[in-house]
């Protein structure tokens, strides 16, 4: 009989899966990513990187799965598995456990989120077919966002676009869930009541939180709407998507606006913040400013949505790391009087300003996989 009480977290994305291993204190055992699908990428476990030729999903979560066995924690030896979905549409706004009719509301939404949710399913049957008794658990990124009024949420569509589920729904919302939970443990002070959060990474967005709920955010009907991303484009007017239509064809236009446009298409050829700031082109230089001028616009956008802005925080890859990127973001809120402290943030120190300044701001590192294995242990406990 399997006792074990280690808990798999799979945070399945776009060109990486995350993992991590919680044991019954939800203590992290082990954590890690393979990254650079697609591509010869690379496998780190712990402290160890190994690179590796990882040419899809399949054969990256493969490579995960081996090196988990090596370290005690496969799938025979776990109490469960968790999955980060993207996107729940409107039926799954709560964690829950993945059952055949689960499975088929998460397929159905793959049109939503076609860089993630296919993915996610994968990993879901991989783990059927290794350890079919294994309980297997999803929480959503949509489900933080279902209180958003409905104001924020309906697009300016007739009825009968609404019923084909035209909504904006939102995205990153275990990281804000996991932001809202940590923010007030790092600042040692309540939540603030209007909270600008901005997660930065290779999808980004931001979310207007106000007491602790979500009120508005940049992502809409999928992941591809709002800031300038590393290969999606953001914000864009349908029109110019029904014009791409026509000239290059559906599948193409897909292709286009999710993989092709961004970053990666401001500045021929580079995602990766770290690459674009190391490349010094101007094209590299106009991307990040490209990436920044939205960010500050589309944040205003939401402290409209609050009624005004008590911190603003920081979190993603970018968010956490790329002090000049905040620096260049923040100065756009300036006039609100967010004075940024240049030493803290070239440290990436957690309070960005003074403590006591308005807005504060802060750095709060994304905790998507430690929110995914609460869920999944709260919904195990109630079960036994
Ligand atoms: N030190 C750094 N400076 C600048 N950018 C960084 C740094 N570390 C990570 N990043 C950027 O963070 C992004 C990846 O963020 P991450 O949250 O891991 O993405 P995702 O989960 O969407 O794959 C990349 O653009 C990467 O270059
Ligand atoms: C929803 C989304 O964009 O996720 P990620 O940032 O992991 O690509
Ligand atoms: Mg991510």
């Amino acid at each position: 009989m399997n006792t074990s009480a280690d808990i798999l977290v799979l945070n399945t994305g776009s060109s990486s899966v995350k993992f991590a291993v919680f044991d019954a204190q939800l203590h992290e055992r082990i954590s890690g990513v393979a990254e650079g699908i697609g591509a010869r990428g690379s496998l780190r476990i712990g402290a160890q990187t190994e690179p590796l030729d990882l040419p899809d999903h399949d054969q990256a979560l493969a490579a995960v799965l081996d090196r988990l066995t090596q370290q005690g924690a496969g799938p025979n030896s776990l109490r469960a598995v968790a999955h980060r979905v993207v996107h729940g549409g409107q039926a799954l706004t709560q964690p829950t456990r993945i059952t055949p009719p689960v499975r088929a509301e998460i397929r159905a939404c793959v049109p939503l989120a076609p860089l993630h949710n296919p993915h996610a399913l994968l990993a879901m049957d991989a783990l059927d077919h290794l350890a079919p008794d294994l309980p297997q658990y999803a929480s959503f990124d949509t489900a933080f966002h279902a209180t958003a009024p409905e104001v924020a949420s309906r697009y300016a569509l007739p009825p009968q676009a609404e019923a084909l589920g035209l909504r904006r729904y939102g995205f990153h919302g275990l990281s804000y869930a996991a932001l809202c939970r940590r923010l007030p443990e790092i600042s040692a002070h309540p939540l603030p009541q209007r909270l600008l959060a901005l997660h930065l990474g290779n999808g980004a967005s931001i979310c207007a939180i106000k007491d602790g709920q979500s009120v508005g955010t940049t992502m809409g009907y999928s992941p591809l709407e709002g800031l300038t991303m590393g290969t999606r484009v953001g914000t864009l007017d349908p029109n110019a998507t029904l014009r791409l239509v026509e000239e290059i064809g559906l599948n193409k236009t897909k292709a286009l606006l999710n993989n092709r446009s961004g970053l990666v298409g401001l500045s021929g050829g580079l995602s990766d913040m770290r690459a674009l700031e190391q490349a010094g082109t101007p094209e590299a230089q106009f991307a990040i400013d490209h990436f920044c001028y939205w960010a500050i616009r589309h944040g205003h956008s939401l402290i409209g949505a609050m009624g005004g802005c008590d911190a603003i925080a920081f979190t993603g890859g970018i968010g956490e790391n790329a002090s000049g990127i905040r620096a260049r973001i923040l100065d756009g809120f300036a006039w609100l009087g967010c004075a940024i402290d240049p030493d803290r943030n070239t440290q990436n120190t957690p309070c960005l300003t003074s403590p006591t300044a308005t807005p504060t701001a802060w750095i709060v590192p994304a905790e998507e996989e430690r929110q995914i294995a609460m869920d999944a242990d709260t919904l195990l406990r109630g079960a036994t």
